[in-house]
């Protein structure tokens, strides 16, 4: 049986309407699925629904699945019978917020909901790189479960932005069966240049399976310039495809064997020295 996945990477243009953002993602999707018949999993960005920004989380916020981006992802799985793994918005649950990320399954279904668990607070001098202020632990709720779904044959684990610095997150995915990892992200233009390729790529090479990215497009109006370059990387921590800084989409198909081949040359996990780790605890 081929063990392929063919995917989508849409580094989408984001605009204040949140309608207007949802249907220009649905159409390229459409639009994607008719050009490449075998496409099976549409990936969108952070906050693809809405600008990332403080001012923005509790006006665009809706609740999962009730709500009408989720409606319209839900719809459009089941019209593609396709999954879809739904970028980021803002769910509101009682009075938290959270940034989400939700997948959905080729009948419609939500298969999966990640809430970012480590959340974006970080406060970069000017001086260096540009500079970056964000804080986002002020305004969000961080989720505290990590999150597998089952596309095809593989287990995919999700994570948003920011996770993406964490190996420990990484590593419970790979203990877990997971051949890629996927993180809808939104770096910004001061860290992108910084770490965005070198964190997706430690990640790869430490577990050993794909890492995807999928960024907004940059527009340097913004309030937060998104730096782009969404991303595959394989199990060898190559990079596989790389979009630009552009709205710009990116169709591409993955061939699981490769994370078998390097862990079979590269045995690394069975080289593990789990008894020492415990006896030091050193990731306490
Ligand atoms: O970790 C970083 O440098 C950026 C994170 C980020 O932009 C986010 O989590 O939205």
């Amino acid at each position: 049986m081929p063990n392929k996945l063919t995917i989508a990477l849409l580094q989408l243009s984001v605009g204040r309407e949140v309608a207007l953002n949802v249907r220009r993602a649905a159409d390229s999707v459409r639009k994607l699925k008719v050009d490449n018949p075998r496409l099976q999993l549409a990936i969108l960005p952070e906050s693809f629904n809405a600008p990332y920004g403080q001012e923005y989380f509790p006006k665009v916020a809706e609740e999962v699945p009730k709500g009408p981006t989720c409606q319209s992802l839900s719809q459009l799985a089941s019209e593609l019978s396709i999954y879809i793994i739904g970028g980021s918005i803002v769910e509101r649950e009682g009075d938290k917020l959270y940034n989400t990320c939700t997948v959905w399954g080729p009948d419609g279904a939500l298969i999966g909901r990640h809430r970012k668990i480590h959340l974006f607070t970080m406060s970069i001098e000017p001086a260096n790189f540009g500079g970056v202020e964000f804080d986002e632990a002020a305004f969000l709720s961080a989720g505290s479960e990590p999150t597998v779904v089952q596309i095809g044959q593989q287990k995919i684990g999700i994570g948003i932005c920011h996770d993406k610095r964490f190996e420990e997150l990484a590593r419970i995915y790979r203990n877990m069966g997971c051949t890629m990892l996927v993180y809808p992200s939104a770096f910004c233009i001061c860290q992108g240049p910084m770490h965005w390729e070198l964190l997706q790529r430690a990640r790869a090479t430490d577990n050993q399976l794909f890492v995807v990215t999928c960024s907004p497009a940059r527009d340097n109006m913004s309030g937060y310039v998104a730096y782009g370059h969404s991303m595959v990387v394989n199990p060898w921590a190559q990079v596989q495809r790389e979009a630009g800084e552009g709205c710009e989409f990116i169709v591409e198909e993955i061939d699981f064997d490769v994370v078998d081949q390097v862990r079979r040359q590269i045995p690394i996990y069975k080289q593990r020295r789990t008894d020492v780790y415990a006896k030091a605890r050193f990731d306490l």
